[in-house]
């Protein structure tokens, strides 16, 4: 098979399907830019927001351990499973069987268009310095105006658009050199009794204790990384196959001093109680405090151009997702469905609608960008969990592994990738955990309607106890949020 008729289901190997050969710095650059899309101009306030300058460290470094045993597991898996190639759910689904395979494609797929309601949502609130109407970005003339976005895209691509090699390095030059402006002058600016007033966040008592704070930001750093996991089909690019591990760990260590240094030098300018107080982006009035308005417009645009980047190859791999899952029995064989010029137009047509879907319930529910990326974020555990832990699986069985080949480092990175999974799903908490539970509860019926398709047997008995699991939960969550017990809207 060429490299480029893998099905791979990735932002990465979405956006860019060129044919040109690329030397490490140039796919180090595909790594950062299909990590960046709007997690970055909001941290300072989604950090700060339930964390003081210590709390916020050390949740880097939590985060960086995590994410880092992540890369290596994909990494890993990519060599030792070559054939996998269809994305993260297809490790699940040879590591643990069908269900936990079409769960990890359907969370898959959950994390990747709710994300994009709130890149929808970002969007409009940055434009709202130019329009105030746009408020918060789910005022009803934001919703509008996602909704004629999120429809122009839809077009775009069903018209064959895909994102041309020359489009996403443009794109990424706009949106990491604002980021790079923001921190030089930003730590210029920097004032260290600012930031060492109340470094352990203990002065304000809201912010709880320093582990309640590490954990108020963990979602944040999990969503400024994912994309990450694509990096490895960049492979198919690669002048030389080596390089991409390489450029992988070097566009992860980037992003890594990107993310942390705009979070703690933002810390330097306003302090935390102030800073939690800041509009999305907030990159944009960290900036402003130190250079007036222009700050705040280049830091604005800045996240239009990438987000509306980042939303084109996101939904082009929503789209893929259902697609090649529903080629493969994972999904029902109607997402399998292709139009004429080869776009996967009824995968890509349910998933929009879902947006459009979720668009109008965050008008109704007055969501926030971080209420909808922290479920995002969820969502996407059950397929990172599963990929860790089948790399983990894979060491200790021995599979795939040539006899007195070393498998330790590959054991210590699934695992300690499943441990980073299991801890956010703990630190996650329960409002957006119910949420995620009545998002995936559906999909039983779709894993039902493929394995009936494909006339396979529908549930082994432990799979059964899960799904019944799952619906119980799905129903106590739904009631619960019915009440108004739980909120996560
Ligand atoms: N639409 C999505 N599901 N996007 C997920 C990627 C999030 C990306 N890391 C960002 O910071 O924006």
């Amino acid at each position: 098979m060429a490299a480029t008729d893998i099905p791979s289901v990735s932002a990465a190997s979405v956006a860019t399907r060129s044919q040109t050969k690329l030397r490490l710095g140039a796919l180090t650059a595909l790594v950062i830019g299909s990590m960046v899309g709007s997690g970055v101009f909001s941290l300072p306030q989604n950090m700060a927001a339930g964390a003081g300058p210590l709390a916020i460290l050390i949740g880097w470094g939590i985060t960086a351990i995590g994410m880092l045993a992540l890369v290596f597991v994909y990494q890993s898996l990519a060599t030792r499973k070559p054939d996998l190639d269809a994305g993260p759910y297809a490790y699940a689904k040879a590591g643990f069987g069908p269900f936990i395979g079409f769960n990890s494609a359907w969370g898959y797929w959950i994390s990747a268009w709710v994300g994009n309601v709130s890149y929808a949502v970002i969007v409009f609130s940055a434009l709202s310095y130019f329009f105030p109407a746009f408020g918060d970005g789910n005022t009803w003339q934001a919703v509008l105006g996602a909704s004629i976005l999120l429809w122009a895209i839809h077009f775009l691509i069903m018209a064959g658009v895909r994102q041309a090699a020359i489009v996403n390095t443009i794109v990424t030059i706009a949106k990491i050199a604002p980021i790079v402006l923001f921190i030089g002058i930003v730590a210029v600016a920097f004032k260290i009794d600012v930031f060492s007033a109340d470094f352990s966040g203990l002065g304000n008592a809201s912010l709880g204790s320093v582990m309640s704070q590490v954990k108020s930001t963990m979602l944040v750093t999990l969503w400024v990384f994912i994309g990450i996991e694509g990096a490895s089909v960049f492979s198919a690019r690669a002048e030389r196959r080596n390089d991409i591990a390489t450029a992988t760990v070097l566009g992860f260590f980037t992003c890594l001093a990107l993310y942390a240094l705009v979070s703690l030098l933002s810390l330097g300018i306003i302090n935390q109680p102030q800073l939690s107080g800041l509009k999305n982006p907030s990159m944009a009035g960290v900036l402003e405090a130190v250079v007036g308005p222009w700050g705040a417009i280049v830091i604005n645009l800045a996240l239009v151009v990438s987000v509306i980047g980042a939303f084109l190859s996101w939904t082009l791999l929503a789209a893929e997702v259902p697609h090649v899952a529903g080629r493969d029995g994972t999904m029902p064989r109607f997402f399998a469905h292709e139009s004429e010029r080869g776009v996967p137009s009824i995968s890509l047509l349910v998933t929009n609608l879902l947006v459009q879907a979720f668009l109008i319930i965050t008008l109704f529910a007055q969501s926030t960008y971080q209420a909808l990326f922290s479920i995002a974020s969820v969502a996407i555990l059950v397929p990172y969990i599963f990929s860790g832990a089948y790399a983990a699986k894979l060491a200790i069985t021995g599979e795939s592994y040539g006899t007195g080949e070393s498998r330790n480092g590959a054991l210590l990175m699934g695992l300690l990738a499943t441990v980073y999974g299991v801890w956010l799903v703990y630190a996650a908490g329960l409002s957006y955990l119910f949420m995620c539970a009545i998002l995936y509860a559906p999909g039983i019926a779709f894993h039902i309607w493929a394995r009936r398709e494909n006339g396979k047997r529908l549930f082994h008995p432990v799979e059964a106890v899960l799904a019944v699991a799952l619906v119980a939960v799905g129903l106590y969550a739904a009631y619960a949020m019915w009440t108004g017990a739980v909120s996560a809207l």
